[in-house]
């Protein structure tokens, strides 16, 4: 699979690309270039950098004009508001890299893509506390949702609520065959609602529908059941799933940049303007959502459950 990876990348990348890929062997070619690579804006001069600090391995190809952002805060990759804020200023720079043109976002732990919003950075917190941490989540999703990258979520594990969120806003979604992986918008089974632009992206993905039956019953799909309603493109053996974002990469990025960003900017504007225009009442709704007694103890008793599930 690699070395088909490797010919299709040869195909449609011109120039340094194939240089680079001659050897015929992805892998060691990625890793020589690591080696080789100059400095460039905001990362440094390996090209590769892990932040273990923020729990984001940030893994840039200059040549294949490729990131692989892959999610590393165990147990469970919660988007905590320090995770959420640090996937932003890595989205930033990743943005302001010109030689780079797409992003696959994965996760380092196995089994889990991402267990979504971090919920306890969502209880017996402050007002101002929901407050920094709804704007966080707000702003991951107006970056990667109206990202000029082509964005692939690579989701080798489960990805309820938060991490549906983060795949939804890619651009193409890949998904581990296996029956244990879990994948949806399941807030109403935490007794919180999934706010309208939770909503909309899904219904911009699969319909209107199709997102009323799942949001309401709060489904989580299996990855068969993932692909027939359309929240995910394609499903994979597990050890496939890499190589097969690199295969739709290619495929994504032999696309005039220009032609493609002015498309999915056409297609996404009016669902990103609709939060932009009411930000601040956003915030407002979600702090008083949150802090109401009832919401409190839902989350707490969710919480328990989750932690009971395991004694
Ligand atoms: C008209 C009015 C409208 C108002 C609307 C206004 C505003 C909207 C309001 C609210 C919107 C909020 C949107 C919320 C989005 C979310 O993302 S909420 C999070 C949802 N996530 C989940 O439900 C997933 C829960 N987790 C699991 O199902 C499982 O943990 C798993 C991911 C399948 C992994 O299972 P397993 O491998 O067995 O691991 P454990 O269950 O043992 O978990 C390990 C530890 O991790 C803790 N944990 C799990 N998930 C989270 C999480 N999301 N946040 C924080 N912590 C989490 C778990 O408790 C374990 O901890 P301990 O080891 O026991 O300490």
């Amino acid at each position: 699979m690699a070395l088909r990876v490797v010919s299709v990348l040869k195909r449609r990348l011109g120039g340094p690309g194939q240089k680079l890929l001659r050897s015929g062997n992805l892998l060691s070619a990625t890793q020589h270039r690591w080696e080789k690579m100059p400095s460039s804006v905001g990362f440094p001069v390996t090209s590769r950098r892990s932040f273990s600090k923020t729990a984001l391995i940030v893994d840039v190809d200059h040549n294949l004009g490729i990131a692989t952002m892959k999610m590393n805060n165990p147990p469970v990759n919660s988007l905590s508001l320090e995770l959420l804020t640090n996937f932003v200023i890595d989205l930033e720079k990743l943005e302001n890299e010109k030689r780079c043109r797409g992003l696959i976002i994965t996760s380092a732990s196995p089994k889990i893509f991402s267990a979504g919003l971090d919920i306890t950075e969502m209880y017996g917190k402050s007002s101002a506390h929901y407050a920094e941490f709804w704007k966080a989540v707000q702003e991951l999703w107006l970056k990667l949702y109206m990202s000029n990258m082509v964005v692939i979520a690579a989701i080798n594990g489960s990805s309820p609520a938060g991490g549906c969120l983060i795949s939804l806003a890619g651009d193409y979604r890949i998904m581990a065959d296996n029956p244990k992986y879990t994948i949806g918008l399941n807030e109403t089974l935490l007794g919180i609602v999934a706010p309208f632009w939770f909503k909309d992206t899904l219904v911009n993905t699969i319909g209107n529908r199709a997102s009323e039956h799942a949001l309401q019953l709060g489904l989580l799909f299996s990855p068969t059941d993932a692909l027939r309603v359309g929240i995910v493109d394609q499903v994979v053996p597990e050890d496939k799933v890499q190589d097969t974002a690199l295969n739709v990469m290619s495929r994504w990025l032999s696309i005039p940049d220009h032609a493609r960003q002015l498309t999915k900017t056409m297609m996404r504007k009016p669902t990103v303007d609709r939060l932009l225009k009411q930000r601040e009442a956003d915030i407002k709704n979600f702090v008083s959502f949150i802090s109401r007694d009832s919401i409190q103890k839902s989350l707490h008793m969710y919480m328990k459950h989750l932690k009971e599930r395991k004694e």
